[in-house]
């Protein structure tokens, strides 16, 4: 088995305070092999981010651990990126875009000369080098999407987090940055969890689609995408292994809704009718 990034063991949230008690994440198990992409889906409401939060270390769990590289998570690690949904919110709006790119790499300390290098490479590789003298607001929103992605790679994380990373951008461009982030996981070999609430991405980016239940979240599924490597958005989505994959996490989802909290015996993605 290859080597494992991300693992996360027994992991349970239960927020408290103003008379409220709510048990968001009951217990969530699953590891991420280094370099594996592994997408996250289930129902609205159902804690994927507070998995997420609880991931990068913004949230303490309230039992379990999660653990990058071995080390256990107590706060922001330092090998991990974040990209969020909201890039408008997630730049500085006074930095040109090579500027957002490289804050931080200064932060981590990096040297001049390899710093010009790393924000050249990554600036390259979501297609933006014309536009590195311009201020985030003068791009579109999936321009501005592309920066924030340029300034997690750059970072060279261990572990790419995405919490809904295209849920604001229109579809067509939303087909791009999909194939941007298969492009460069491919080519720099990150570690990525996705977290979607779109299934068809799930299984168009995924090797794995993890699917949660309703809150108290447990994993009802891990999902295994047996599609080709190569995939592009035309023929990869009328495969026909495609439209099973995505029929059948899309019934684990409608049975999570209605209280499934586990796998039925009978319903293997194997299993579902073409
Ligand atoms: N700070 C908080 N205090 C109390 N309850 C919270 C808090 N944050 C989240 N919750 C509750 O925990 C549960 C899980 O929320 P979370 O936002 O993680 O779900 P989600 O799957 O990301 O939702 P969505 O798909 O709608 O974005 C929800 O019932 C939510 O109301």
């Amino acid at each position: 088995m290859n080597e494992i990034a991300l693992d996360v063991r027994a992991l349970a949230k239960t927020y408290t305070g103003h008379g409220r008690r709510v048990e968001a994440v009951r217990e969530l198990t699953f590891t991420v092999g280094r370099g594996e992409l592994v997408c996250v889906v289930g129902p609205s409401g159902a804690g994927k981010t507070t998995l997420l939060r609880c991931i990068a270390g913004l949230l303490e769990p309230s039992a379990g651990e999660v653990r990058l590289a071995g080390e256990r998570v107590t706060g922001p690690p330092a090998g991990m990126a974040v990209v969020f949904q909201e890039y408008g919110r997630s730049l500085f709006p006074w930095m040109t875009v090579r500027q957002n790119v490289e804050r931080p790499l200064i932060e981590k300390g990096m040297r001049k000369p390899e710093r010009r290098g790393a924000v050249d490479d990554a600036l390259a590789a979501v297609g933006l080098l014309d536009s590195q003298d311009a201020h985030p607001w003068q791009l579109s929103g999936g321009m501005q999407q592309r920066v924030a992605i340029a300034r997690a790679v750059a970072y060279r994380p261990g572990v790419l987090v995405m919490d809904e990373p295209f849920a604001a951008v229109d579809a067509q461009t939303r087909a791009e940055l999909e194939d941007l982030v298969r492009d460069l996981w491919q080519h720099l070999g990150v570690t990525i969890v996705f977290v979607t609430h779109d299934i068809d991405e799930a299984v168009y980016l995924g090797q794995r689609v993890l699917v949660l239940s309703n809150r108290p979240t447990v994993i009802l599924e891990d999902v295994t995408v047996d599609l080709p490597a190569a995939r592009d958005q035309l023929t990869t989505r009328s495969d026909a292994r495609f439209a099973e994959l995505r029929a059948h996490v899309y019934r684990l989802i409608q049975q999570a809704k209605q209280g499934l909290r586990e796998t039925p015996a009978t319903d293997s993605a194997q299993e579902v009718p073409q």
